[in-house]
């Protein structure tokens, strides 16, 4: 067993120290929880009356208090493939939880928006902002204090950190999450992507990309490339809050339904009653979260981590920045190579032996904190396992090396000896560029730059032939503060034509891009944005603007005198419509993508004057 590599214990140990003051409130905040707050101790008989008076066959054990009540947060809905499962899940719930003499209840519903239903629509900008929605979501579901126990249904991008951050100010809970899995693979994503560049080039119509796109995105279950939800799902197995290896089993399979039944009756084993407390707040600590950011570099996670997981940890106590992410990208290895990173998708991946190979791996090589507590029965040993059913019982088996180390591989021999996540920083500012789907050629890119207010603009660009060059697409006024910090995604296709037409072309942004995009070197994240200042907004059509991995470089080549001269151009005016204007208190008080891009973590900061 080696030890632990000296780069993350620094880097833990720099957190820990950073997060000293916050975290010892933090861990303060949840002992009150258990002890004199957010319990059904607390509650009256009137209370207690209003919050079991439908409970049916279940009221009596409620009204008696003597066993855990677990409280349900689910995030189900019919726009999401990967959220459509979860409509019958909290009955499965309430008959695993009667089986072990506990009992189950809804405590509330968030709202969870697909991505994929939004991406390059106007309802994109409220994607980032979804996040603090749900966050606040869960707390009022949790604050009845009808529970002792909270199992989460939720998967996709912003569900699962805003789950997490609202159930981390109840931390006193145990608290296990439940996926749904990953519908089976449909057409390869890249024969999807490769019509939708035909469509982009006008050489096929829309009946046709529509076939394609149908075939891809085909049933029930998370999308099968590797983007923001299946990385939430990595990192609910390597912060252990998941129970061992359901992150890719398939929906509607008795595997599934098993891991579904096994994490209510743990729930239950890991209350404040027992002799096993695993509460969320203590399960989410810094070693966690360094696992969170190392899975992100082992398995080239989505970059929207980048301003989660800085969000995440703030709801714990902790504090992260980009310079943690670059220190361990530095130093860990990149072992999977699901698409964008390669071609397979997640059920390949998980076929190969997926998370229990990664984990198994990085434990071994001392690249990540076995220490940690999991909602499972060890640490996060539990996790090098995969589940199957052997006589139909749930059972846990070794997965002694990679199935297909196409794109599964041993930390002895990664596919990169780096994670592949990038910090760039100049006269610009500071952003990330994730280079695992990127080739190495177009690390560093040195061109003229081609400036814009808005994603629609840059495709009448491309259709009118005008960036037939070595071009840096500049599009700005995307920040959380300006329209909510949407995803570019839409122009992966355009950039991903030009790119194939032999230029250099990169994309810069204060905006994100979806954690499926890939190929095109895309520096985003610009922190400051535009709106209020930031030097991304000096920048005028033609300057040569330098991108570079490598060096760490995000530049604009303009002399001192003239750059110094310029000033940032007027915005344009705030998002209207689809209901875009409700969210201008979030966009007036987010702060920065690094600190997590989140109005309400920036208001409670402080209030509490942390
Ligand atoms: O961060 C992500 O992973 C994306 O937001 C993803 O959830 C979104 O659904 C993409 O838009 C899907 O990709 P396509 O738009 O290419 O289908
Ligand atoms: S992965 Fe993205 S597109 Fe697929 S269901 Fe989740 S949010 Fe929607």
């Amino acid at each position: 067993m080696t030890d632990l590599h000296p780069v993350i214990a620094k880097v833990t140990e720099r957190i820990t120290e950073r997060s000293a003051a916050t975290r010892l409130k933090y861990l303060d905040l949840i002992e009150r929880g258990r002890d004199a707050g957010t319990n059904r101790a607390q509650l009256s008989c009137g209370n207690l009356a209003h919050g079991f008076a439908a409970s049916g066959e279940d009221k009596a054990v409620i009204r008696t208090g003597r066993a855990m009540n677990i409280g349900i947060i689910t995030a189900y809905n019919d726009m999401l493939s990967a959220h459509q499962p979860y409509g019958r899940y909290p009955e499965q719930i309430k008959i695993a939880a009667r089986e072990i003499g506990a009992t189950a209840q809804v405590a509330g519903g968030v709202p969870a928006m697909c991505d994929g239903v939004t991406q390059g629509q106007a309802g994109m900008d409220l994607s980032l902002f979804s996040r603090d929605t749900i966050a606040l979501s869960t707390a009022v579901s949790l604050s009845h204090a009808m529970f002792e126990g909270n199992l989460m249904l939720g998967i996709c991008d912003k569900i699962v950190p805003g789950l997490l951050i609202g159930a981390l100010r109840f931390g006193h809970l145990p608290t296990i999450l439940i996926p749904a899995g990953p519908m089976p693979s449909g057409l390869a994503n890249k024969e999807k992507v490769r019509i939708r560049q035909l469509y982009a080039e006008g050489k096929v119509g829309r009946d046709e990309l529509l076939e394609s796109e149908s075939a891809s995105y085909h049933g029930a279950g998370t999308c099968t490339f590797y983007g923001t939800a299946n990385s939430n799902q990595m990192m609910m197995e390597v912060m252990g809050l998941h129970m061992p290896g359901a992150a890719f089993v398939n929906p509607g399979t008795k595997l599934r339904s098993e891991l579904t039944r096994a994490a209510t009756h743990r729930i239950a084993d890991i209350g404040w009653d027992g002799n096993d407390y695993r509460p969320l707040g203590h399960c989410i600590d810094e070693k966690a979260i360094v696992n969170a950011i190392i899975g992100l570099m082992a398995t080239g996670g989505s970059t929207n981590h980048a301003i989660h997981l800085p969000a995440i940890a703030r709801a714990a106590g902790i504090h992260i920045d980009w310079t943690d992410f670059a220190e361990l990208s530095d130093v860990v290895p990149l072992l999977a190579r699901v698409y964008p990173n390669g071609s397979g998708d997640v059920n390949h991946f998980h076929a190969a032996g997926g998370m229990a190979v990664i984990i198994r791996e990085l434990l071994d090589a001392g690249l990540l904190h076995r220490d940690i507590m999991t909602v499972a029965r060890q640490d996060l040993t539990d996790y090098g396992k995969e589940p199957v059913l052997q006589d139909d019982a749930l059972v846990w088996q070794d997965v002694p090396a990679s199935r297909d180390e196409a794109m599964l591989r041993p930390a002895s021999n990664p596919f990169q000896a780096d994670g592949g996540m990038k910090l760039l920083q100049g006269n610009l500012g500071r952003c990330v560029m994730k280079v695992s789907a990127v080739d190495k050629e177009r690390w560093t890119i040195e061109a003229p730059a081609a400036i814009f207010h808005d994603q629609d603009d840059v495709l009448r660009a491309f259709k009118a032939g005008e960036l037939e060059r070595d071009v840096v697409v500049v599009v700005r006024f995307q920040g959380p503060r300006a329209n909510g910090m949407p995803e570019l995604h839409k122009l992966t296709p355009a950039l991903g034509v030009l790119q194939d037409r032999g230029f250099k072309v990169a994309l810069l942004t204060d905006g994100r891009m979806s954690g499926a995009s890939g190929k095109v070197p895309a520096a985003i994240h610009l922190s400051p944005e535009a709106l209020g200042g930031g030097p991304i907004g000096k920048l005028r059509d033609g300057d040569i603007v330098r991108v570079c991995a490598e060096s760490g470089q995000v530049e604009a080549l303009v002399d001192a005198a003239t750059w110094d001269a310029r000033d940032i151009p007027a915005a344009p005016p705030p998002p209207y419509d689809t209901g875009r204007e409700l969210f201008a208190l979030f966009r007036h008080n987010s702060d920065l993508a690094e600190q997590g891009a989140s109005p309400i973590l920036a208001a409670m900061d402080a209030e509490l004057a942390i």
